[in-house]
């Protein structure tokens, strides 16, 4: 598959915000393929590190570049903030919106709306307004309306941050079938076990600092740094 947005290369990037720093300097490459799973504990720069990437914090230092010009990189990549931000309005308008917002047709971007609802299950809640819907349903239709203009990566931020068990696991087998057919999923989380469940690739942050990187399988059979080894132990790492 093509992805002329990846690989997605970070160099140097700093973010400083008050005086303080907030993450870096940080070198990283988002390949063209897999599923990245950004750990770290709390406050680590987990959210600054993908809002970095997809172009929403302002460098303090360094740059993150891809094969495109920057311009061009927004209609290929989308995000899903940790708390969803959707419009009162119904969870058909909510889908069909970035598709109007972009040109597309009414019947096209209704008729896509109806899809992707019943692709993540909402089809039942289809005519409610968004602010009704429980907390797993609200992030799946963030998720569905992220992934409705076909993005070729997407950044997720604790995407099952304070859900249940069940939503997510719904979650979850959503992201596995959306980057079986080709996305590129950068995500954060918290959760040991939906990391090792989800990820192809670790990226573990402290401090706004990456302290290891590389292969999920390699990250949890064998952590190089101390700093993991205690994570994976179920340490306080701080
Ligand atoms: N606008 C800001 N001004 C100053 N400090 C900030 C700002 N935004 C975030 N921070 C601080 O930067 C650090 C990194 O925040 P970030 O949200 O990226 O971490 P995180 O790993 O995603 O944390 P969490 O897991 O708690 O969401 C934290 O200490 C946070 O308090």
């Amino acid at each position: 598959m093509v992805t002329p947005i990846l690989p997605l290369q970070m160099q140097g990037a700093l973010v400083r915000k008050r005086g303080k720093l907030l993450l870096g300097p940080v070198d990283l490459e988002i390949s063209a393929t897999g599923l990245t799973v950004v750990m770290g504990p709390n406050g680590a720069g987990k959210t600054t590190l993908l809002r970095a990437l997809h172009g929403l914090e302002r460098l303090s230092g360094g740059r993150v570049t891809a094969p495109i010009p920057f311009a061009d990189t927004w209609a290929l990549q989308a995000f899903v903030f940790q708390t969803p931000i959707m419009m009162r309005r119904s969870v058909r308008d909510n889908l069909a919106y970035p598709l109007l917002l972009h040109g597309k047709g009414k019947a096209e971007a209704y008729k896509a709306a109806a899809d992707w609802a019943e692709r993540v299950g909402l089809t039942h809640v289809f005519d409610l307004p968004a602010p009704q819907l429980s907390g797993g349903e609200k992030q799946k239709l963030a998720l569905a309306r992220a992934l409705i203009r076909s993005p070729e990566i997407v950044f997720l931020d604790e995407p099952c941050a304070n859900l249940d068990g069940r939503a997510t696991r719904e979650i979850e087998t959503i992201l596995q079938e959306v980057q079986a057919a080709g996305t590129r999923i950068v995500m954060s989380t918290h959760d040991i076990g939906q990391a090792r469940r989800l990820a192809s690739e670790i990226v573990f942050l402290m401090h706004g600092q990456v302290i290891e990187t590389g292969d999920a399988t390699g990250f949890f059979a064998a952590p190089r740094t101390p700093q993991a080894a205690a994570l994976l132990k179920g340490d306080i790492v701080e």
